[in-house]
């Protein structure tokens, strides 16, 4: 005999008289291991089970309910997809065709129209973070219109999801959560993560961005709270490089943190432990790695992002060889500087090789950039790189690195331990080494001192001087000091955008060296060509497709970098030819390949424009 409970539950799927209805419970059955809901509740006892749908609100505090409950797709369900919802842009004929009537006030709005309430609406909010909310809100209520007012206000929005504001969001992260928007998976998923990727609703996934929170921007160990940055690096491989919303995935790989604020702050969302390091480390992240191949297969690509620099290097070296993985930190950024010093030529003059190159930083992102330089010099001069390293040094937080601290270098300095005298200071190195750019990675605020950069003026007619920390807050020095200490003469770019400065009546606009201009091309390349490994020549490839961006409209400006605003079609280009090179190098696996790879990226790139229902 049926229960009493499925009883009900058939009574009211029949008077909704909704496919849905039934759709949801099938999904909701096949989820709980071919159980019926009804099922579950009588083996469960009292409580729970279908019956909530209608009772729940009557159950008192110690009954158990069952969280997820039959859906009935009332058009009130639409509303609540973001992926669907159009809010009030659903037209009277959709309205009626999806249960829709009542839902909404009577006003029809289009797209356009929500965009220019919003954009007026956020443009009211003062403080970041609170755009910041604003917009993760509208993201998680309308995802189209939350892509196309990012695509639509690039520049303006970019700093509100993105550096400098999404760094303050992770710091914050605890107290404005609200709603999971990736994966998180932690050490107590140690053993069973494959189950925990197939509890995304998603399938088709081609990008995945994973962070472990140890080194989030320049402000260090964030733990769990590190979710922003995959969220809003996914955000933009949809806004900026047109890889479906769908397609991505952010997750957190929650190890703990010594992060000892976060550890005492009862908002603190993550596992409340000091971080796992060693074999207990490397054997969760082999197994995450095993998991998104098995359940996504060998083409899904792996963006490793703000790993601390002790896991960084090892996890890119060793899952480079197996798997699609290319670390954002790294190749990305080491990408988009090559691309601004192969661009910045045109203002300076001469090649490559005829510059020196000193750093403050030698962790991920100046040994990255470093060597994507060293490597450039080499194929352009067809001198070894040993030799091209030459032209390249280092400082870091103990001074040069030179050949007498090799014993107790870290391995990824080891290439750029020249000979030289031991040097504690920056400034002093400036003066010894002589450099024509000067870029700082790191991490550390204010450390192109007025003294610093008065000596490059010194010693350049045109120093090229690159303040890659973010936020804004750890920017090696501000775009108005570049200036200032220069007396005009600076071509200056940093990681978090600086407003454009007047300087003597000259206005003079500062760049954006941001790998956020490399990576959304860079992914949707090697989608497009199903590539399965990620190799050099194809950040090369990216680099100078980015330099040939660059118009002389944007070079008058003293610019080294070409706006934000036409990024999509930059992004299409950078993914034809990283997409071109990935075919050269039999690397692809999407035959044959396009003919046309400009269109062909055009043509493969998602649109927030909202589609007709029938
Ligand atoms: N603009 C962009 O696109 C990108 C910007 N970044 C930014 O670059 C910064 C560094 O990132 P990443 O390379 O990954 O970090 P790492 O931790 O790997 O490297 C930091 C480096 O800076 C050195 N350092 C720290 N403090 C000082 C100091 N006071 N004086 C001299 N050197 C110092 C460290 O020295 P030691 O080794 O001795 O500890 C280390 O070599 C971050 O702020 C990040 O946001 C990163 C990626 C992209
Ligand atoms: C931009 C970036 O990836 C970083 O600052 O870490
Ligand atoms: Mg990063």
């Amino acid at each position: 005999m049926m229960s009493l409970s499925r009883h009900n539950f058939l009574k009211r799927l029949v008077r909704e008289q909704k496919v849905g209805a039934l759709m949801g419970s099938l999904l909701k059955e096949i989820r709980n291991g071919g159980h019926s809901v009804a099922d579950t509740e009588s083996k469960a006892g009292f409580g729970g089970g279908v019956e909530d749908v209608y009772g729940e609100d009557c159950a008192t505090e110690d009954q158990v309910l069952t969280p997820w409950t039959a859906s009935v797709a009332s058009g009130y369900t639409l509303l609540r997809d973001p992926r669907y919802n159009k809010g009030l842009a659903f037209t009277e004929k959709e309205r009626d065709a999806h249960y829709l009537r009542g839902l909404l006030p009577p006003a029809i709005l289009t797209q356009e129209l929500q965009e220019k309430k919003l954009i007026q609406n956020l443009r009211q909010y003062e403080v970041p973070l609170h755009r910041y909310i604003a917009m993760m809100d509208l993201q998680e209520r309308n995802e189209g219109l939350f892509y196309k007012l990012l695509i639509d206000n690039v520049e303006e929005l970019l700093p509100v999801v993105y550096t400098p504001t999404v760094g303050e969001a992770c710091q914050k992260y605890g107290s404005i959560f609200r709603h999971p928007q990736g994966l998180y998976i932690s050490l107590r998923e140690k053993g069973k993560i494959l189950e925990v990727l197939k509890n995304w609703p998603e399938r088709g996934i081609q990008v995945i961005v994973v962070t472990d929170g140890e080194r989030i921007l320049g402000l260090g160990d964030l733990g769990c709270q590190g979710m922003g940055i995959p969220v809003g690096k996914l955000s933009l491989y949809t806004a900026l490089g047109g890889v479906p919303p769908s397609a991505c995935l952010p997750i957190t790989i929650d190890v703990g943190t010594n992060n000892e604020k976060l550890l005492n702050d009862e908002f603190y969302i993550g596992i409340k432990q000091k971080r796992a390091t060693g074999q207990e480390y490397a054997e969760l992240l082999e197994e995450f790695m095993t998991a998104v191949k098995q359940n996504y297969g060998e083409k899904v690509l792996v963006q490793f992002e703000d790993f601390a620099n002790h896991n960084a290097f090892e996890l890119l070296s060793k899952y480079s060889k197996t798997h699609l993985v290319f670390n954002d930190d790294i190749q990305g950024t080491a990408s988009v500087v090559l691309a601004g010093l192969i661009s910045s030529l045109k203002l300076l003059g001469g090649q490559l090789a005829d510059h020196t190159f000193l750093f403050l930083g030698a962790g991920e992102a100046g040994t990255g950039i470093a060597e994507l330089i060293a490597l450039e010099i080499s194929k352009k001069t067809n001198a070894p790189l040993e030799e091209t390293r030459k032209k390249v040094w280092l400082v870091d937080s103990k001074g040069l690195i030179v050949k007498s601290r090799i014993g107790s270098l870290q391995h990824f300095k080891k290439p750029w331990a020249h000979d030289h005298e031991p040097i504690k200071e920056l400034v002093d190195a400036v003066k010894a080494i002589k450099p024509t750019v000067l870029i700082g990675t790191s991490g550390v605020g204010k450390t192109f001192t007025r003294e610093v950069v008065e000596t490059m003026a010194s010693l350049n007619e045109k120093p090229l001087i690159l303040a890659l920390s973010n936020p804004t807050s750890q920017s090696e020095c501000t775009a108005e000091e570049a200036y200032a200490w220069t007396k005009g003469r600076a071509i200056f770019a940093s990681g978090s955008p600086f407003d454009p400065v007047e300087y003597e009546k000259k206005l003079l606009v500062p760049g954006q060296a941001n790998n956020a201009y490399i990576f959304p091309g860079f992914g949707l390349g090697l989608i497009m060509a199903g590539a399965i490994r990620v190799h050099d020549d194809m950040l090369l490839a990216a680099s100078e497709a980015l330099a040939a961006q660059v118009t002389q409209e944007n070079y008058d400006k003293g610019l080294i970098y070409p706006p934000f605003t036409n990024i999509r079609k930059i992004s299409a280009n950078i993914a034809a030819k990283v997409a071109a090179k990935v075919y050269e190098l039999g690397l692809a696996s999407n035959l044959p390949r396009p003919k046309d790879l400009v269109k062909y990226a055009e043509s493969c790139m998602y649109s927030p424009l909202y589609r007709s229902y029938r």
